[in-house]
């Protein structure tokens, strides 16, 4: 159980002339909540398309627990799709009764896994009603449920976070974190830097159909340089130039910004810093998933600009 993973192995897809996805490579474990991150077009719900077998992918393979995927794994998925998949005029309690009982449950189970998800996303009063005629945000709590009503294995979810108020953020996070600590592998993509940097155990960040940037949040941001912030409201303008190791940036905000090198002292950083008067803040800042997703979009403008003049 422990070595479960959903493993996206070298996939590659074109539409035409568009390469979607070019070695994508990437695990998601048991247990696992992964964040899917990256630019408008960069290859997220392609590759979950895939993983969930809704698409073909010109090469490459995803496999389940060793095995690749098959039909029989898919009917284990819990899968959100982008473009939402709900039958707009069916009502909501039998939408979810019906796709429980196409994965296989009885009625009973099925009318029971209805109530509990729909109770727990907090759209139980609204069981009774045709789908379209809930707010946009009540419809995304009924897709969580149909993704989740028949108790899937694995959760592929395209986006679900977007557009949902802080409640429903709350609990869809809740929900997630649940699935992980019983030994589901969840990966999820999203826009939203700080709740992926919040939530997930790992991030990857994908740009144009591969992953550039796999780990732990803080394993990512350790990558990133580190910058020391000073505020010393006294000190005179460059009163950190030819400090060994320490490069100055543009101030923020009033504050002296100093790159440092690997190594570089910053006590003494600090000591020349005391020597002009006082100092009011001294901190050590490693960079923002948000910062280390900038870092990785302005590269693939870099990367677009030398490939037009191939
Ligand atoms: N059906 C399609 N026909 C042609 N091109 C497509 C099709 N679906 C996706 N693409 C192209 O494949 C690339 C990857 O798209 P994909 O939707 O996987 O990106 P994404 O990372 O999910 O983007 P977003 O964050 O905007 O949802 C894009 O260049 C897109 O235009």
């Amino acid at each position: 159980m422990a070595d479960r993973r959903l493993a996206i192995d070298q996939l590659t897809k074109r539409y035409g002339d568009t390469v979607a996805l070019d070695g994508m490579t990437f695990d998601v474990r048991a247990g696992e909540i992964f964040g899917f991150v990256g630019s408008n077009g960069a290859g997220k719900t392609t590759t979950m398309r895939i993983a969930l077998g809704v698409l073909a992918a010109d090469s490459g393979e995803v496999r389940w627990d060793g095995t690749p995927v098959t039909l029989e794994t898919r009917s284990r998925i819990g899968y959100m799709p982008e473009e939402r998949g709900l039958y707009p005029r069916m009502r909501v309690g039998e939408q979810l009764e019906y796709l429980a009982r196409l994965h296989g449950m009885d009625r009973p189970a099925a009318v029971r896994a209805a109530q509990e998800w729909t109770e727990r996303l907090g759209v139980a009063a609204r069981r009774g009603d045709e789908v379209q005629k809930l707010s946009l945000g009540n419809q995304q709590r009924v897709q969580l449920a149909a993704a989740l009503v028949h108790d899937p294995e694995i959760l592929v979810l395209d986006e679900p976070f977007s557009g949902l108020d802080p409640v429903a953020v709350d609990v869809m996070s809740e929900v997630l974190r649940e699935k992980a600590a019983q030994g589901i592998p969840v990966i999820f993509s999203s826009h939203q830097l700080e709740l992926v940097e919040r939530l997930c155990d790992r991030v990857g960040i994908v740009r144009a159909g591969s992953m550039v940037a796999c780990g732990t949040v803080d394993e990512l941001r350790s990558g990133g340089e580190e910058l020391l912030l000073v505020d010393a409201p006294g000190a005179p303008d460059g009163w950190a130039a030819g400090l060994p190791g320490v490069t100055v940036l543009p101030a923020q905000r009033g504050r002296t910004v100093l790159r440092l090198e690997e190594g570089a002292d910053d006590q003494a950083v600090l000591a020349a810093a005391l020597a002009t008067g006082p100092v009011r803040e001294f901190t050590r800042s490693r960079p923002s998933l948000t910062d280390l997703f900038r870092h990785v979009v302005s590269a693939e403008q870099t990367v677009g600009a030398g490939e037009g003049q191939q």
